[in-house]
């Protein structure tokens, strides 16, 4: 599909070698999106939320089970950990240390790609923590902007950035931005530009912002051995048809099997079966924001509908009622059946 519109921009017939630059450029989804011996991160990886005791103590026995079920029953083989689903910024430091941990001794040998997060609003802390995932085997570290005192530059969030990476320089380096929770507006094309200068272990970037021109600017800039991950699951296919790696996302803990889906319907290009896909999710989540949606009631619509018992999120976030999470949950089952 994507082969035949890139045709019929500029010639009727493809030759191999510009099907190979295509593949270089990143015009054709296929080749982006299958299993990269590389270590290239591509596909989904859940957003995992952070299990907590009905005392709201963090809950490491929940961890295995979890991984199980993302496994067996959702096909997730990749998961980003103390990100902003796992509530990150709620914990303490030697918390996500112990998550850190736990996760990954768990998803070994079944999950092809841990990615935890290591940003804080201390440049100290974060730097702890990227150490500390280099340490426990981590195959990745994602860094999101500090929010109390924004950058206001991009040298100044690229200089922060730095510094973070510089100690775990070993250890893959992936950019976090997420505009609507930090407050920080720079560019991402602007952060990346020559980054590989200041971070040689830079691979890439979760985008969770909906600027699709950043974006497909970041794509086109994307360098072989980089990742762009696209993180809002309302819109994924807009990200995918911007040409986005993979997908990271709180959504896919519970409908990551149809969004696999979705992803290998627009690979063989049935983009009518792969919008299909887009809308129910976009039903579901349409709802539950008009209800009222965040991550208290995430947290419990996940555990409504795995079974696994995740507790509440931490002040500030409230818990959610159940028959908030009810009505969502009935909802999931008529959308999803
Ligand atoms: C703001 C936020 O939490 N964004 C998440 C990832 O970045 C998404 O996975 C959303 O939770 C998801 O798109 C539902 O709104
Ligand atoms: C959704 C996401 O990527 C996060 O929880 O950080």
């Amino acid at each position: 599909m994507l082969i035949k519109s890139r045709a019929n921009d500029n010639k009727s017939s493809i030759s191999p070698e510009d099907l190979l630059k295509d593949i270089h450029k990143g015009y054709i989804a296929m080749s982006t999106m299958a299993p990269a011996a590389d270590g290239k991160v591509t596909g989904l990886l859940a957003a995992t939320f952070t299990p907590f005791t009905a005392q709201g103590e963090v809950n490491l026995s929940v961890i295995g089970p979890y991984v199980d079920y993302l496994t067996e029953k959702q096909g997730i083989k990749g998961i980003f950990v103390n990100g902003t689903t796992g509530e990150s910024m709620s914990l303490s430091v030697a918390e996500r240390k112990l998550l850190a941990e736990a996760w990954c001794q768990r998803a070994k040998g079944r999950m092809d790609n841990v990615i935890i997060h290591a940003g804080c609003m201390s440049l100290k802390d974060s730097q702890d923590l990227a150490r500390h995932a280099a340490d426990i085997g981590a195959d990745g570290i994602a860094v999101i902007s500090p929010s109390f005192f924004k950058p206001r530059t991009a040298e100044s969030l690229r200089k922060f950035l730095q510094e973070v990476a510089s100690a775990a320089p070993a250890l893959p380096f992936y950019y976090y931005q997420i505009p609507s929770l930090t407050g920080v507006n720079v560019p991402v094309r602007d952060v990346i530009e020559d980054i590989e200068k200041l971070i040689p272990s830079f691979r890439g970037v979760k985008f969770s912002g909906s600027d699709l021109l950043d974006l497909g600017q970041c794509v086109s800039y994307s360098q072989p051995r980089w990742s762009i991950l696209y993180g809002v699951d309302e819109q994924l296919l807009a990200g995918l048809a911007m040409g986005a790696n993979g997908a990271v996302g709180s959504t896919y803990n519970y409908i990551g099997r149809y969004v696999n889906q979705l992803i290998s319907a627009f690979e063989t290009g049935d983009l009518i079966r792969a919008r299909t896909i887009q809308f129910k999710i976009q039903e579901l989540l349409g709802y539950a924001i008009k209800l009222g949606f965040d991550l208290g009631v995430n947290k419990q619509l996940m555990a409504k509908v795995s079974g696994l018992f995740l507790g509440p999120p931490r002040l500030p976030v409230m818990p959610c009622s159940p028959a908030h999470a009810q009505l969502i949950a009935e909802k999931y089952h008529g959308i999803f059946v």
